[in-house]
């Protein structure tokens, strides 16, 4: 498959390289306002090439997206240190107005995967600019978020982070609901596994996980000043699971009918991902403060999306 990339900066080109080591497309163009920065890491990641899978990487210009059946958006600004996903929003709706149009020129039906932030309200954003179907516009939501789920719990259970079943749903972001009631170590409930073998999920543990997902962006960008492996390799994954039909259960955004009384937004739930996009959504088992802050989490994004009216 051909996968378009617009935003070749440290996402961008993130997915690209991520990408090109798993074999997840054919064919990968590159695209940003900066056509030098295309260039450049299209020639860097083409080198990674011959130690991975034939792909071909290049970049180029709108047209260039001509035939991909995918593109990933990640065109935008990022946050900076202490500052929030949401605070972004004005600035990179505005990107999303040009880039939306360029993709839509030279690939109308070629699939979205929105991963700019706040990547809940842009997915809405790119769905409402292209007129595509929602299961065709997919945010990489929460896909990074359940990695550090899923990563602290098993680091704590001592197992492979593979070997977890848990999921962050909502927002991707500061309201972002960490789903305990559902997770499971292989077929365990976590808290039974965890008892299982003596490293008991104490309250105590459970805030130090949750700190850990809900404030990894903040850490990573103060040390850094971005983040980019996770999310790249996030976003290979759901391209995978697209160029595969996998139906693999990953959680992603889109915008959703209906969730917790809240109509129409986009936001994370594990569902089903396969060559047509999201084709099933799975509402996991919640604890009653579970459902409650996913209420409150789809009420704060409805609330921001209808400020761009
Ligand atoms: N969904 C997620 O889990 C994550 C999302 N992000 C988000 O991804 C976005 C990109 O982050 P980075 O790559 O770190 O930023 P970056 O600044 O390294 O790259 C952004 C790129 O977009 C390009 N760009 C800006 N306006 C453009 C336009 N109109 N047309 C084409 N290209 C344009 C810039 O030239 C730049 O190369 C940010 O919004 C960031 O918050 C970052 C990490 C994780
Ligand atoms: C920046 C961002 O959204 C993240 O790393 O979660």
């Amino acid at each position: 498959m051909k996968v378009g990339i617009v935003g070749a900066g440290m996402v961008g080109s993130a997915a690209g390289y991520a990408l090109a080591l798993r074999g997840g497309a054919s064919h990968v163009v590159l695209v940003d306002r900066s056509a030098a920065l295309a260039a450049a890491q299209a020639e860097d990641i083409a080198h990674a090439v011959p130690f991975a899978h034939p792909c071909r990487v290049e970049a180029g210009d709108y047209a260039a997206l001509e035939g991909a059946g995918l593109v990933i958006l990640a065109a935008g600004v990022a946050q900076k240190p202490g500052e929030s996903r949401l605070s972004l929003l004005s600035r990179n709706a505005e990107v999303f107005a040009q880039v939306i149009e360029g993709v839509q020129k030279a690939a109308p039906d070629a699939m979205l995967l929105v991963a700019s932030n706040p990547v809940d309200v842009m997915t809405e954003i790119a769905l409402r600019a292209s007129g595509l179907p929602a299961a065709r516009v997919i945010g990489s939501g929460t896909i990074l978020d359940t990695a550090r789920f899923r990563s602290l719990i098993a680091g704590h259970l001592g197992i492979a982070p593979q070997s977890v079943h848990a999921y962050v749903l909502g927002e991707h972001g500061d309201s972002e609901v960490l789903a305990w009631a559902s997770a499971r170590a292989g077929s365990e409930p976590v808290a039974r596994f965890a008892a299982q073998v003596g490293a008991a999920l104490t309250d105590e543990v459970r805030a130090r996980i949750d700190e850990g997902v809900r404030r990894a962006a903040y850490r990573i960008i103060e040390g850094k000043g971005a983040t980019w492996y996770g999310i790249g390799a996030g976003l290979a994954r759901i391209v995978q699971a697209v160029r595969d039909d996998q139906r693999a259960v990953l959680s992603v955004s889109i915008v959703t009918p209906g969730v917790e009384g809240v109509s129409d937004v986009a936001l994370s739930l594990p569902r089903v991902v396969g060559r047509d996009g999201v084709v099933a959504t799975l509402m996991p088992e919640l604890a009653a403060d579970e459902a409650a802050a996913l209420k409150r989490s789809a009420e704060l994004l409805k609330e921001t999306a209808s400020q761009l009216v």
